[in-house]
């Protein structure tokens, strides 16, 4: 399975705990933003990332920036992509169950690395459960 994570400059340390995490589980990554704490610009890397996953180049991302909501936004510009902004394992866990969510947005100066890591081993082992969560998915992309 291949995954694509980009960040910001909130969270340079959070990267390089979950790429370590995915490559340990053998995981292919693809890695896009910063690897310093120097101010840079989330969508920058937001946009690369969501490219990525909407172009099927990777099966799901992984964003990160300090609330996770600005690159959260970025992605979620992108056609097909479903990113979800994850504070527990258990909104990991129902972002994949019930809204079929294809990146996780990862908040850094709000969570710890270690929960970080465990949100996305969550996320990423966890199925989309269909049925009724089907029709409402597809909902999402009518307007
Ligand atoms: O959280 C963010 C966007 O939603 C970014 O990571 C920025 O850190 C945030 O906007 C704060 O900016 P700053 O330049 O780090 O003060």
């Amino acid at each position: 399975m291949k995954i694509a994570i980009g960040n910001d400059h909130a969270g340079p340390e959070y990267k390089k705990a979950i790429v370590e995490m995915l490559q340990k589980k053998g995981y292919e990554v693809v890695k896009y933003g910063t690897d310093s704490f120097d101010s840079v610009d989330y969508p920058d890397f937001g946009h690369q990332v969501a490219q990525d996953v909407e172009d099927k180049k990777v099966d799901f991302g992984i964003v990160i920036c300090g609330s996770g909501n600005g690159i959260a936004m970025t992605a979620n510009k992108h056609q097909g992509v479903r990113c979800a902004l994850c504070w527990t394992t258990e909104i990991a866990s129902l972002a994949r169950q019930h809204n079929d969510a294809n990146i996780i947005a990862i908040p850094a100066r709000y969570t710890a690395v270690v929960q970080a890591v465990e949100m996305v081993e969550t996320f990423l082992k966890t199925a989309f459960e269909g049925g009724r969560h089907a029709n409402r998915v597809n909902k999402i992309a009518c307007m």
